[in-house]
């Protein structure tokens, strides 16, 4: 687990290797039934008890695990009670030292929660940035006249609202456009910059809002400073990257909501000629084996893991795993848990159901030590 290590200097501009991007393409084509069959597959489903025993361990539990101090943690969040709390059961990757991931340690009620203050609370803030805003004005719900409080894109007084593009190409469109195709990612805290790849200090950033950061700082080793939270319908893909804006090497989080995805993740970079690699390229029995020999200028990724990750899971990214390259290449449609598929329920919004065609991940990163 990283401590108060410095953050290394990589560069943010610079190019996945080739082997992972195969690997990613490959997965991304794979037929729907023969990614359930991979043997290269990790799939951490503890109640199925399907997870691959050669790739995945118990290890440690980093963060929180007494089930008493989870119950409390979650009740502070949702505002109610959570009975029955089960110790959370947590997978290191034996092949990607410092990647953990903790299949469901979400329950429904913080699940939902969580989504409600992202897609109705925090999306209405119009300091939190998002895709739209590169090119659009985003037009915002009136406020609620009892309270004051925000409405929500997904209220019936939005659904006229029109985006109008800031230049052409771009074409107006509406608020079920923006739900259903256009809106892809929401910053929150530090709003990080995807063309320069910072995070600006001017304007200076909205504070991380306080529940969310709560809840993430009482279960994982970091401070959330800033996040990303992705959107996705299937057969949108997250490209192969490293997050490495941030200016320590702490821990980052993620928390999947919604339909599963393939999240693809390559370690030993610069190492990938280490004498491990080398032997684990002569052994290969699998094409995909054969792929960590393949490099890029000289380079590779040493070992690919491909992982499906489900609603309420959650990852950890820390010490050699913080900064490896990672991305989605998949998310599987028809794959949202029922109870949740119809979220935010009927009404007269436009988003009735909206989450059975989505996921939704919540990245949280910590900026400074
Ligand atoms: O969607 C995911 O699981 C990963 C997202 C991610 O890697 C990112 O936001 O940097
Ligand atoms: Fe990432």
């Amino acid at each position: 687990m990283a401590t108060n290590t410095p953050a290394p200097a990589l560069d943010a501009h610079a190019k996945p290797p080739a082997s992972l991007k195969t690997f990613y393409k490959r997965l991304q084509r794979a037929d729907k039934h023969d990614l359930a069959r991979r043997p290269d597959m990790v799939d951490c489903d503890s109640t199925a008890e399907t997870f691959s025993p050669h790739l995945v361990r118990r290890c440690e539990l980093p963060g929180v695990s007494l089930p008493s101090e989870l119950s409390t943690v979650f009740a502070a969040f949702t505002g109610e009670a959570h009975e029955g709390v089960e110790a959370p059961v947590v997978y290191e990757l034996l092949d990607v030292p410092g990647l953990y991931i903790y299949p469901a340690l979400l329950p429904r009620k913080v699940q939902t929660a969580l989504l409600h203050q992202l897609l109705h609370r925090h999306l209405s803030d119009p300091r939190h940035q998002t895709n739209v805003h590169l090119h659009y004005h985003v037009p915002y719900p009136p406020a609620h006249a009892q309270t004051g409080e925000a409405a929500s894109f997904f209220d019936a007084s939005a659904r006229h609202l029109d985006f109008k593009p800031k230049a052409s190409p771009h074409r107006p469109f509406t608020t079920r456009s923006l739900l259903d195709r256009k809106l892809r990612w929401m910053t929150l805290g530090g709003q990080y910059d995807w063309t320069s790849k910072t995070y600006p200090s001017y304007p200076s950033p909205p504070p991380f809002p306080a529940d969310i950061k709560i809840l993430i700082e009482s279960l994982f080793p970091m401070k959330a400073e800033a996040a990303i939270a992705n959107v996705y319908s299937p057969g949108e893909t997250l490209s192969v990257h490293r997050d490495v804006s941030e200016q320590c090497a702490r821990p980052l989080v993620s928390l999947s909501l919604g339909c599963e995805a393939i999240f693809v993740i390559g370690v030993g970079d610069d190492e990938a000629e280490t004498a491990e690699t080398a032997e684990t390229a002569e052994t290969a029995e699998t094409a995909e084996t054969a792929e960590t020999a393949e490099t890029e200028g000289g380079r590779g990724v040493g070992r690919m893991v491909a992982v499906r990750l489900r609603s309420g899971d959650a990852v950890l990214m820390s010490g050699p795993a913080r900064y490896a390259w990672h991305g989605v290449p998949r998310v599987v449609g028809g794959s949202c848990p029922e109870w949740l598929a119809g979220w935010p329920g009927g009404g007269e919004g436009v988003g009735g159901g909206w989450m059975g065609g989505k996921r939704v991940n919540l990245n949280v990163r910590q900026m400074f030590d």
